[in-house]
């Protein structure tokens, strides 16, 4: 598998600006950001699985030959997450990997369908997940929130499972905050998902669909206005539509961008074909994401030095970009008072140390 860890294009001192910025992440999956280490263990455990349960050997599994190759991949990982400690243990641990690179708040999404269908209880699974947040929050500060989304391959009745999961308040967990929509987009139509967006909002749920990632920009454009969508997960194919790009910027609808995932799923032919700069030229809210950064060979650190280099960003420039993942975010205005202020010191300090 080709390694896109640390873009040995981007300067050395800004990696090490990076690796101690305080940041924010808003997509970035649950079983994609299972660990090697994880992925290893839990193979192990399941010996049945096509899993390879050496680390070598995994990174050439994570190598994919068009998305619906990283589909079937990402489908093998979530058949190992078989217990409600696996999604515990799995759950705290992508906290740890996110509190070590310095994210001070995560929104993760989260997929209860392919886990409650595939046997796990799912008050047991809220329980999991919830105390994997609580622990993670006490014991390195990391603030983590849940978007539930609903893999919309598997059709309306993963949606009705989603949204009852996600609006019934006897079930739904504490930090859920938003609702998606994930998997394939071939095939997919956006519009059939209304009444389930519907209900998510109405129960006070933000609405962050997947658009735009291996289709075209209707699909963005559908996800706004069928789905109300407030940030979009990708949105890569906005740059082929103008007055997309300009409502994009004018309503200040975040993108969730996911450098390396479009690569690795040959969504985006090469880093230097990415649209990002295009956003960033139209004024559009961007945002920096990994997406599933153990399967795609990166991590987040990592996708802001391919930011750095891309939009030829310094230090404020870095900065800015972390400012808007918090801007974007579903936290409180304390919170994001607290993160802006915490990156707006890191980086006055770095710049005269
Ligand atoms: O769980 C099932 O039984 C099931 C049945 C049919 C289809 C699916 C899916 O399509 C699950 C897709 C899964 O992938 C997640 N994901 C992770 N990264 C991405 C991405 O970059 N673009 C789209 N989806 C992504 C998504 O959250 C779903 O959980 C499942
Ligand atoms: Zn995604």
């Amino acid at each position: 598998m080709t390694q896109h860890l640390v873009d040995p294009r981007a300067p050395r001192d800004l990696t090490a600006f990076i690796a101690t910025l305080p940041k924010a992440e808003l997509h970035v999956h649950h079983v994609g950001s299972a660990s090697p280490r994880i992925v290893s263990q839990l193979a192990a455990r399941h010996p049945d699985s096509k899993v390879p349960t050496d680390p070598e050997a995994l990174a050439d599994y994570f190598t994919f030959t068009d998305f619906a190759h990283f589909i079937d991949v990402y489908l093998s990982v979530v058949d190992l997450i078989r217990t409600p400690e696996d999604v515990r243990l799995l759950t705290y641990e992508v906290a740890c990997d996110l509190a070590r690179q310095q994210v001070r708040y995560a929104e993760l999404t989260i997929t209860p369908f392919s886990s409650t269908r595939r046997g796990i209880d799912e008050r047991a699974f809220m329980d999991a997940i919830e105390d994997a947040r609580k622990a993670a929050e006490a014991e390195f500060g990391t603030v983590l929130r849940w978007c539930f989304d609903i893999p919309g391959e598997a059709g309306l009745q993963a949606a009705e499972e989603t949204a009852r999961l996600a609006t019934d308040d006897r079930l739904r967990p504490e930090g859920l905050v938003s609702f998606g929509l994930g998997g394939p987009e071939v095939g997919v139509a956006r519009p059939q998902f209304k009444p389930y967006f519907d209900r998510a909002i109405a129960a006070g749920l933000h609405s962050v669909p997947h658009a735009g990632e291996t289709t075209g920009p209707q699909t963005v454009w559908d996800a706004l206005t069928h789905l109300r969508a407030e940030r979009i997960g990708h949105g890569t194919s906005s740059a082929q539509d103008p007055k997309l790009l300009a409502h994009l910027a004018e309503h200040r609808i975040p993108l969730e961008v996911c450098p390396t995932s479009n690569i690795a799923t040959r969504a985006v032919r090469t880093l230097d074909e990415h649209p990002i700069k295009e956003f960033v030229r139209a004024g559009v809210l961007v945002t920096i994401n990994s997406d599933d950064p153990p399967m795609f060979g990166t991590d987040l650190d990592n996708e802001y030095a391919v930011a750095a280099r891309l939009l030829d960003l310094d230090e404020r420039g870095l900065a800015e970009l972390a400012k808007n993942a918090v801007e974007a975010s579903f936290l409180d205005a304390a919170g994001k008072a607290r993160i802006t202020d915490e990156i707006d010191t890191y980086t006055a300090q770095w710049l005269t140390r």
